[in-house]
């Protein structure tokens, strides 16, 4: 078997071997009864559920489910384990070290992929007479939602129409019929950019949807890199070895070889339909809140022996759409100020902030040695990201000292409660794109597609001249070392 970041099934052994998989055996329901499940799994931080039993499941066993893939881990030393299994790091990994684990390719050759003959998802394949998406055990992760979303963790694969670009990413898409699904295609993503392409060739967009691929992949899959990088060579690049991919039956797309399930067909560049409503990632379902969107034919579908379906059950803390979109846009933005030469240490999208901040560590040594001025640098920061598509989903950057953790929440609010001053200390956009998915655009007093973004300066006015002029009051700075050494060393003896 291959390793866990580069073969799903391997992945899921690896949760068990680590004792953080709970399969359940008995009969489970995929309309609510699973996501009900999976929701409880997330909102305590619970082992992730393989539901290996579902109502539904044709004869060659299509499919299981997987849930909460990539969500936390209770205990705090193996919090982001399942996350750093996606990467081949070790489970005590912190979210820095998986973060730079993404990043870390942006500086090596990419490694295109391998093109393999055949591979385990072809073990079955079913033409669309042979299959009924409604039938099979899609499910309905929420009560209120428009449909039954099938499609929360697969990875979408799109080419631009010259064959130059192969986009991988994760966008969600529902049951529409027993052939069809219907699709959030929403600018300024990127399958959202070469369906326009096709749009404008009046030509129907091949894709191929391929769940259960190799974490890794995956990942990179849920990142904004940047336009027109294919990402199964950044991947390669990334893990130091070329992905195997295998052709599609259909259409002339590579999925990885190793996929639990592929779903091959076109989807339409002028027929939509309504998708939606969606329990979403910032956690709230609007009845009748429906939009129109792309229909996707699925043509034909291969798959494993014993498929499983991994599915994101998302709203409220702490599923897939907090641990990856915030992080790892987080990670892209802050690689951005760094290329250019801003001076940025850290960045991190708390998930406290229902990942719609990114808190950034400023090296103040270096922002005195600008000699700028609060406003022109935070200009700076907000002129390249909220202009740029990796800042889309981010509403608030955060901009904090050498002091403050910024994957430490509480480090995070207690600078921006007390060195912020609110309207004076913050920068306003309202020229650049919205992220219409929060509630207080889509549901608010303002346009839903456009600014309502600021950049709240958490530093005080010496960390830009002189420097911190402070010590906190903390057991951390308020004494001198050697007394906090003697009372660590005597705590016990204290009767602690
Ligand atoms: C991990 C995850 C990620 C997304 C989504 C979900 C999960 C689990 C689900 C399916 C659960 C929810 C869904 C959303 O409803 C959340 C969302 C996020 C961002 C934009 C729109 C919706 N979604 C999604 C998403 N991108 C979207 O274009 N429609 C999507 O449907 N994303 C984010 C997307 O993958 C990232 O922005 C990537 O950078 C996109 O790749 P590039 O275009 O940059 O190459
Ligand atoms: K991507």
């Amino acid at each position: 078997m291959a390793l866990p970041h580069m073969e799903f099934r391997a992945f899921v052994q690896a949760l068990k071997d680590d004792g953080d998989l709970v399969e359940i055996n008995e009969e489970c329901d995929p309309n609510l009864e699973v996501s009900a499940i999976i929701r409880k799994v997330v909102e305590s931080d619970e082992r992730a559920p393989l539901f290996n039993n579902l109502k539904g499941q044709n004869e060659n066993g299509l499919w299981r489910i997987l849930g909460a893939p990539n969500s936390l881990r209770s205990d705090p030393r193996h919090r982001y384990g399942r996350l750093a299994r996606h990467l081949n790091l070790p489970p005590t990994s912190s979210m820095k070290e998986i973060l730079d684990k993404m990043v870390s390719a942006k500086t090596t050759p990419p490694i295109p992929p391998k093109i393999v003959e055949t591979g385990p998802c072809k073990e079955f394949r079913l033409t669309s007479d042979q299959f009924d998406l409604n039938q099979l055990p899609s499910p309905t992760l929420h009560q209120a939602d428009g449909g039954k979303y099938v499609q929360t963790y697969g990875m979408f694969i799109v080419r631009s129409p010259d064959g130059k670009w192969t986009n991988w990413s994760i966008a969600r898409a529902m049951v529409h019929d027993k052939n069809h699904l219907v699709g959030l295609v929403m600018l300024p993503q990127h399958i959202a950019v070469i369906h326009r392409m096709w749009k404008e060739l009046g030509q129907d967009m091949p894709y191929a949807l391929a769940f259960g691929v190799p974490p890794a992949a995956i990942m990179a899959a849920s990142m904004p890199l940047p336009d027109g990088l294919t990402e199964a060579e950044y991947i390669g690049s990334m893990v130091n070895s070329p992905l195997e991919l295998v052709k599609c039956e259909t259409i002339d797309l590579f999925v990885p070889s190793t996929s639990e399930i592929v779903f091959e067909g076109t989807c339409s560049v002028t027929e939509t339909a309504t998708e939606g409503p969606f329990g979403e990632m910032h956690g709230y379902v609007f009845k009748g809140d429906s939009h129109f969107m792309p229909v996707y034919t699925v043509n034909t579908i291969t798959h494993r022996k014993d498929a499983i379906l991994p599915v994101c059950a998302c709203g409220r803390l702490t599923d897939e759409t907090h641990t990856m979109i915030g992080p790892l846009a987080a990670a892209e933005i802050g690689y951005i100020l760094k290329s250019n030469g801003l001076p940025i240490k850290e960045a991190f999208s708390p998930f406290e902030s229902q990942v719609t901040w990114v808190a950034l560590q400023v090296d103040t040594e270096k922002l005195r040695a600008m000699k700028t001025s609060a406003e022109a640098f935070c200009r700076q920061v907000g002129d390249l990201i909220f202009r740029g598509k990796p800042g889309a989903t981010i509403h608030r950057l955060l901009l904090v000292g050498d002091d403050i953790d910024v994957y430490d929440f509480k480090e995070v609010i207690w600078a921006f409660s007390t060195r912020c001053r609110p309207v004076m200390d913050e920068y306003s956009y309202e020229d650049v794109p919205g992220f219409p998915l929060i509630p207080y655009m889509s549901h608010g007093n303002g346009p839903a597609n456009k600014g309502g973004k600021l950049v709240c300066d958490c530093l005080l006015p010496v960390e830009y001249t002189t420097g911190k002029n402070w010590e906190a009051a903390d057991f951390k700075e308020s004494f001198p070392p050697e007394l906090k050494q003697k009372v660590l060393d005597r705590w016990h003896s204290y009767g602690f």
